[in-house]
């Protein structure tokens, strides 16, 4: 069997898209959601593959220092376009630090709103 873990979270923050020929070339915001999935095979003796605990707040960490932030002046994102899809990215690279023997980081989303996400998977 496999087993698949997701905890979600959401901030609020402004961005602009470098060299996009529209609106969104502009400084604007959105109200972000963040789902970010653990999965793997094996279980430890408690029956948990990955405490969600340790999962939402390694994702509460990310999700801070993204918060009410101007995106495209942090790092990564002042030399990145803060897309959905590089923000996935970066968030699912930073999920790496809390990898377990049995529990490894599969997949990222972000939503830009409630009709619109990008996905990111390993
Ligand atoms: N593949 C991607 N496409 C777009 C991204 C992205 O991250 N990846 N981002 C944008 C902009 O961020 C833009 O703000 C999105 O605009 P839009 O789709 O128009 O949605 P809005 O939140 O502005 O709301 P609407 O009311 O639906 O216009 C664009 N594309
Ligand atoms: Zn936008």
């Amino acid at each position: 069997m496999k087993y698949k873990l997701s905890v979600t979270r959401s901030f609020s923050s402004a961005h602009c898209l470098r060299e996009y020929k529209g609106r969104c070339e502009n400084l604007h915001g959105h109200n972000w959601k963040i789902r970010a999935a653990f999965y793997g095979i094996e279980l430890d003796d408690t029956g948990v593959l990955i405490d969600f605990t340790d999962i939402k707040l390694h994702l509460s960490k990310i999700v801070n220092y993204l918060d009410h932030k101007f995106l495209n002046e942090i790092v990564p994102f002042d030399m990145v376009n803060p897309t959905a899809e590089n923000i996935a990215a970066f968030v699912l690279g930073r999920l790496k630090d809390i990898e377990t023997k049995n529990a490894k980081v599969c997949e990222v989303e972000v939503w830009e709103n409630e009709l619109s996400s990008a996905v990111v998977s390993m």
